[in-house]
This record gives C-alpha cells, structure tokens and sequence, in this order.
C-alpha cells in the first residue's frame, strides 16, 4: 500500500518525466535539427503550414511562391514550429530519397494502412517489401497488362450500355464520378479475381459492399485514432468495427477463391498446356509457387493483404483518373472532339475485345488518346503527395544551391543534414506542376505537350514512371502504371465516340483531398465526392 507521500512523489515523477518529454520536443530537439538552418516560411509557434502543401486549393500557387522565395529545398512547420519538414523540388535530393533505403513510409502510415490491407505491400519495409515486390513483379509484366485489356474493353462496354439505358430515360446529367467507380471497380474484379461484382447493375454483392465501405470508412478516419492506433484496439469506434466485419467477409471469400485458383492452377499444371489462368491473383500464387526460395511464400492470409492492397492502391485511383479526364474533356471541347475523331476516324483500326494483343496494340496506337491520358494523370495525381522518415542521419546531395539561414550557400555536389526522424515530404503535385520542368503553361491542360516535350520532362532528367511524378519512381513506385493507362484508354475509346461531355452551366468543380485527390461541387461540399456532366448521345449532338 502506497503512502500518501509516495504517491504524491509518485506523480510528481511522472509529471517530471512529462514535462522533460515535452522540453525535449518541443525545443531541445529543434534547437539542434539541421533542418532548423534550411529557409522556409515561418509562423506562430503552434501554426502548422499541412494546409497549404496538401489542400489542391493552395498548394499549387504555394509551392511555386515558396520555390521563388526559398530556392528548390526548403523546410516547412508541420505541427507546429518546433516539427521542421523538408520538401524538396530538385530530382537529385528526390531520387535519393525515393531509391534509398534509408527512407521509410512514416510508421503511422503503415500502422493505418495495416488496420485495412493486413500485411500487404504497403505496409513492409527492407527485406519483407523487397521480397512482396518480386512475387507480385509476374501480375504487372506487360504481357500480363495485354491479357486483362479485353476485360477492361467489355467492362467499358457494359458502362457505354448503362449510360445509354440512363440517357434514354431522358437522363442528361450523370455523376461520371460514381459511375465510373463502379465500372472500374467491376473491372478489378475481373482483373484480379475473375469475380464479377456487377456493381454497373446493382451494388449489392457482398464482396463488393466490404471492399467499398472499408475503402469509405478508412477515408472518414479521425485523425487521433490515426495517431493513436491502440485506441482502436482498446475502444473501438464504429469505423474500426465495420473496418473488421469488412475484412472477415473479404477472408471468408477470399480463402473460397484462393482454394479454387489453387486447384485449377495445379489442374492445368498437370495438363500439357500449363496454367492459363490470367487474372493478378492467379499470377500471384503461380508466382508464390515458382518462388526459388520455398522456406519463404506468402500464405493465404498474406496473398488477399496483397490482393486487398491491390484494390485500395488502383480501383479509385483509375477512376478518378477517368472522372478527370471527361472532366477536362468537358472544359475542352475541342480537344474532345478531336480526340472523338481520332477514336472514329475510317482509318483507325477496328477494336476488338477478343484478341489479347490486338485489343492492346489498337489502343497504343492512337496518339492523341495517349496525349490525353497523360496529360490528365499529371495534371489531376490521384495522390497528391507522399512522406518518407529518415531512418538514420544521412546527407542529401542537391543540384541547385541551398542558401542556409545562416547565409552559407550549399552548391551544386554538396548535402544537406538531415537527421533520423525527420520526414520528407515528396510533392508529386507539385512536381507535376513545376514550371521549370513543364513550361510556364504547366497548369494548362495541354495534350499536345507530349508530341514534344522539354528536355528537363524528360529522361534521364525526370525520374518519373511514364514521364511522370503521378506514380512515384524507386523501390516502392507504382507497379500498376500501365494497368491504369491501359484501362483509362480501354474506358475512353469505349465511351467517347458514343457520347459527348460538357459541364452544367454555372458549375464549378473543386479539389479535396483526403487518402485521393477527388472532385466536388462548390458550393455543394456536403453532398460529398461527385462529378456531375452533361452527357449526350453523339448522334443527337449530329443527327444526320
Ligand atoms: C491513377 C492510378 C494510380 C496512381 C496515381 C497510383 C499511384 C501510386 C503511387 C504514388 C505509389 C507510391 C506510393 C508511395 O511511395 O508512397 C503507388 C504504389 C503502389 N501502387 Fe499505384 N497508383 C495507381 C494505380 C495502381 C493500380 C491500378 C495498381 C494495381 C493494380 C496499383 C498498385 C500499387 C501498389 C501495389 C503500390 C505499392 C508499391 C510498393 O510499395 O512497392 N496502383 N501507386
């Protein structure tokens, strides 16, 4: 039994131990960051500059000021003075921090991302990440991307079926963006699983319904729950309970489809032919068993986290994509058209959804299309952006010159310190959008910039997946590129030459960004995520 005395000393203690933890914190750590001595705005000491690096509404005049003021690298305030950030815009500080190891998602991402996708790739680091990449490697091969592009064609196709039923039901404003989700997600059904949702028709699987609400509900996540995760373990709140019941229908299911797959796979090994099943989760267990080192394979649990990671990283991420790119078709009529004539001009070869190869290479050889799918992926990233902790202190070379606080000028060749803890924020909008890589037109939509594009957009100067900061480059880039290319040509060249795309008079459509860039109509934010348009049949806009 405590005296009253020891447990008053007791509680003294731990208020000590406290308040040293926050000294500590808030002004012995920042006294000696290194980052202290990089320029940046500055602020109150509680001011937090998150807001304006991450809202679309400033960030894209932000990063270009702060660039003028401060140079290619700076630091910002994250939660408050005392939490030094660095962004950086010169590609040689980028490329180090995306190719090194020493640089790790922040583990308050992985831990969030872990309450939805298990084990699954974006949740490792080092050598457990290293070797998830090389058994999901075989699913994004471009042979493999040929082989779905038939299901993307037929899922474009029962969208075009859908729109048309709607229209002729004298419906003229449809919310693209929903639409769209569902047609996509149907598609990555097919894609991954050989499951068809059917959400096109009705959203009533069950599959289907765990998918979306664990995807919705980890949107709506408060931030003290992303920071505390233990408080969902101890008190759980309705969102980590319907994240939970989601998961369990995605097992139940997921072990039914994994067991299926198995068999047949081991069936049509058996057979002269081999195995023909082509969809990603079928790869990722033809992968698992051809793997050279049998003491290490993903178990069954393991496979759905990377098929769950799947869906999460490129289900909403191609749709919105698409959402954006009828978007800007809608504000560039004439661009529209043009590309409508490209997709249906007596010379383009016929499209087929049967042939594997044939569906692929017809689409590929469209140039305006393929213009026009790049130029949106860069001008509306679905992530926005991405942050990396240091692991270690390093040293980062630069390109540009850094003037310190101090006046010392870091030249071209030299490093900037940087300690263990520190995050990084890496602006893939921003990076997208920098003029000095694209041009001063580079918040135009501009498809025609790709017939020619400047030198510094291109490699070996610019890093980026398909000449783009929009799927990240490195160790942990994107592997799905070239499965939403291909889908987003597959949906265009279905749905266009059928209908046309304007926007409703007097609508002005905004950025949010929560885990996704996605669309909104000011003025209308409570409604939430949409993207309404005026579609009509072509043949109505031109009757013969
Ligand atoms: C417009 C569509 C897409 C965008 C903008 C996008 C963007 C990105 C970005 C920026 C990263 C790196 C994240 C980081 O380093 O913090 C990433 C990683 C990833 N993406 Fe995508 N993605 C898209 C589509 C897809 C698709 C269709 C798939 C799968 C079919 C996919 C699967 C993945 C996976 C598995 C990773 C994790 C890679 C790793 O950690 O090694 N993505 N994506």
């Amino acid at each position: 039994m405590l005296t009253p005395l020891a447990l008053l000393l007791a509680v003294a203690l731990l208020l000590g131990r406290g308040l040293v933890w926050i000294v500590n914190l808030l002004v012995v750590l920042p006294l000696f960051d290194p980052l202290r001595k990089l320029p940046g705005p500055t602020g109150p000491f509680f001011f937090s500059h998150i807001q304006r690096v991450v809202d679309p509404d400033f960030s894209a005049t932000q990063h270009e000021e702060w660039k003028k003021q401060y140079g290619k690298t700076f630091r910002y305030h994250g939660s408050g003075k005392f939490d030094y950030r660095l962004m950086t815009f010169d590609l040689r500080a980028v490329s180090h921090i995306l190719m090194s190891s020493i640089y790790q998602k922040p583990r308050v991402t992985r831990t969030f991302l872990s309450t939805m996708l298990g084990k699954g790739i974006f949740t490792t680091e080092g050598a457990e990440h290293t070797f998830q990449r090389k058994i999901i490697g075989p699913a994004f091969t471009l042979q493999s991307i040929k082989t779905l592009t038939p299901i993307f064609l037929r899922t474009a196709e029962e969208l075009r079926d859908k729109w048309e039923g709607m229209l002729s039901n004298r419906q003229e404003t449809i919310d693209v963006c929903h639409w769209i989700s569902r047609a996509t997600f149907d598609a990555f059904g097919m894609a991954c699983l050989t499951y068809n949702f059917c959400s096109i028709h009705g959203e009533t699987e069950e599959l289907y319904l765990a998918f979306r609400r664990m995807f919705d509900l980890a949107d709506k996540k408060g931030i003290l729950r992303i920071l505390i995760p233990m408080l969902d373990k101890i008190w759980p709140d309705k969102i980590a309970r319907s994240v939970l019941e989601s998961r369990q229908v995605i097992y139940a299911t997921g072990r039914r489809l994994i067991s299926d797959k198995k068999s047949t796979i081991l069936d049509q090994k058996l057979s002269s032919n081999g195995p023909t099943e082509k969809d990603l989760l079928s790869l990722l267990i033809q992968s698992n068993i051809c793997n050279d080192d049998s003491t290490k394979t993903l178990s069954d649990p393991d496979l759905l986290d990377q098929i769950s990671s799947f869906f999460f990283a490129g289900s909403d991420t191609t749709a919105l994509s698409l959402s954006w790119c009828l978007y800007f078709l809608a504000l560039h009529p004439d661009i529209q058209t043009h590309l409508r004539e490209e997709l249906t001009h007596p010379t383009a070869p016929p499209q087929s959804s049967n042939s594997e190869d044939r569906a692929y290479d017809v689409l590929d050889s469209f140039s305006l299309l393929d213009s026009v799918v790049r130029e949106t992926l860069r001008l509306a990233p679905p992530v926005h952006g991405t942050l990396r902790v240091a692991t270690q202190n390093d040293l980062i070379p630069v390109s540009e010159p850094v003037v310190l606080t101090n006046g010392t000028v870091v030249s071209p060749g030299e490093h900037i310190k940087i300690r263990k803890g520190s995050i990084i924020h890496i602006p893939i909008e921003g990076l997208n959008f920098a003029k000095d890589i694209w041009s001063e037109d580079a918040l135009e939509f501009r498809p025609d910039r790709w017939n020619s594009l400047p030198p510094a957009a291109q490699p070996p100067h610019f890093p980026g997946l398909a000449n783009l900061m929009t799927f990240s480059f490195g160790p942990n880039s994107c592997p799905g590129y070239r499965f939403t290319i291909t889908e987003m040509k597959a949906f265009l060249s279905t749905i266009l030459p059928r209908f046309t795309f304007a926007l409703p008079e007097g609508q002005s459509i905004g950025k949010r960004n929560g885990l996704f860039t996605r669309p909104f109509v000011r003025g209308k934010s409570k409604m939430g995520v949409q993207l309404p348009l005026i579609v009509k049949r072509v043949d109505e806009c031109n009757p013969a």
